[in-house]
């Protein structure tokens, strides 16, 4: 359980910014300027607050009505950042073990072996920096992080210098990272895909203050939050299990809210397991009658649990499928000509390719870790 509560001035800006979590992945999100890396940073102990309390599992590491301030390199908080921070004199293998000798053998974990294995980097050891690809760089850096055996690992914006390629190509590590390991992250993001694909907790912020907290599902299916859905591709996390990969039409079949919901096929996920899935709400259209020979292959019936505001011509509605929420982002025109409101049935329509597979995320998080299969790193 991680326990923040900060408030510092930094020239003009007032970062006063509290939350709690004892999530496995605790996302960070908010506009450029927002404050999560200043308050990431009053975590890691690279600022020093004026007045702050942060806990880490009951342990105290700044109390400043105390005069409590643990150091930060006894801190035992591991950073990746935006850009990898290689050591270019060193090989990759150099690199990793790098980090272990801040820590006192006693409280070491995880084996290079290991490390290696997980983030798929056997083949890197011998190179230098200059010779890996960003991803690569990334991937390194973040082995470099898990092997100096840290309580908390903060990740500020770690994909933001990739292209999308290469996003692609190490968000499959990251989910891996967080299904099985055991060490919490806090991962400051303003990627709505990341959040929603790799964070069970998310804290929104919005100029140095904590806007929303709680669950990733239930924070984004607030329609309350505006600097929040204005920014991201608004939209629904929901838990879905594989039902069937059918590989004629190279589609996947999910069990969602009661319904069979037909996706483009999910190589990586095997049938049986649950899988997390971001519906854009500007992906969702409204039926008040069960619509037929669509194209759209898959109808979810749910009922309207609330309207958020007016926002020129559009309105977001929360629909209560079978008790998860999706989000449907319609005209305001609609709402009115179809005589939408609260309690009313409807049918919504998901089209298949709007769910590509970026908006998809292994489920295993959202129980807070408890059914992932930890491995001792
Ligand atoms: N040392 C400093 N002196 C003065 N102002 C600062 C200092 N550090 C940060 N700020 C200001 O504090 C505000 C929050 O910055 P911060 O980097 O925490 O935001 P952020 O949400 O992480 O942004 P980004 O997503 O762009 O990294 C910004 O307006 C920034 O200019």
């Amino acid at each position: 359980m991680i326990r923040v509560a900060v408030q510092h001035r930094l020239g003009s800006f007032d970062l006063n910014a509290q939350f709690e979590s004892d999530g496995r992945v605790t996302a960070l999100f908010g506009r450029s300027g927002s404050g999560k890396t200043s308050l990431v940073n009053a975590i890691g102990g690279l600022i020093r607050p004026a007045c702050a309390h942060i806990s880490l599992d009951g342990e105290i590491l700044v109390d400043t009505e105390q005069r409590v301030f643990v150091a930060k390199h006894r801190r035992r908080v591991a950073y990746v950042f935006q850009d990898a921070r290689l050591f270019p004199h060193l090989t990759v293998r150099q690199n990793l073990l790098y980090g272990r000798w801040f820590t006192p053998p006693a409280k070491r974990f995880g084996q290079l072996a290991q490390v290696v294995e997980l983030l798929g980097i056997g083949h890197l050891l011998q190179r230098r920096p200059r010779n890996l690809s960003g991803g690569e760089k990334q991937r390194v850096a973040i082995g470099r992080a898990l092997l100096a055996s840290p309580r908390l690992l903060i990740m500020d914006e770690p994909l933001a210098s990739l292209d999308e390629a290469r996003k692609a190509e190490i968000l499959p590590y990251l989910e891996r990272l967080y299904d099985e390991t055991k060490v919490p992250t806090i991962y400051v993001s303003h990627s709505v895909l990341e959040v929603a694909r790799l964070a069970d907790t998310l804290v929104v912020m919005a100029e140095g203050r904590v806007e929303a907290t709680g669950p990733t599902a239930d924070v984004m299916a607030r329609l309350d939050l505006p600097p929040f859905t204005d920014l991201i591709e608004a939209g629904a996390v929901l838990e879905a299990e594989i039902l069937k990969h059918d590989d004629s039409f190279g589609l996947t079949v999910l069990s969602l809210c009661g319904s069979r919901l037909w996706v483009p096929r999910l190589d990586r996920h095997r049938v049986g397991a649950k899988v997390r899935v971001h519906i854009r709400a500007r992906d969702v259209m409204l039926s008040t009658r069960p619509p037929d020979r669509l194209s759209a292959l898959n109808v979810l019936r749910g009922t309207i649990a609330e309207i958020g505001p007016q926002r020129g011509p559009i309105r977001d509605v929360r629909l209560d499928c079978s008790g998860q929420a999706i989000l449907a982002r319609i005209t305001r025109r609609s709402v009115e000509s179809l005589h939408l409101t609260e309690g009313t049935t409807v049918y919504a329509v998901i089209k298949a390719v709007g769910l590509d597979r970026q908006t998809f995320g292994a489920a295993s998080r959202h129980a807070n870790g408890a059914d992932t299969t930890a491995i001792p790193i």
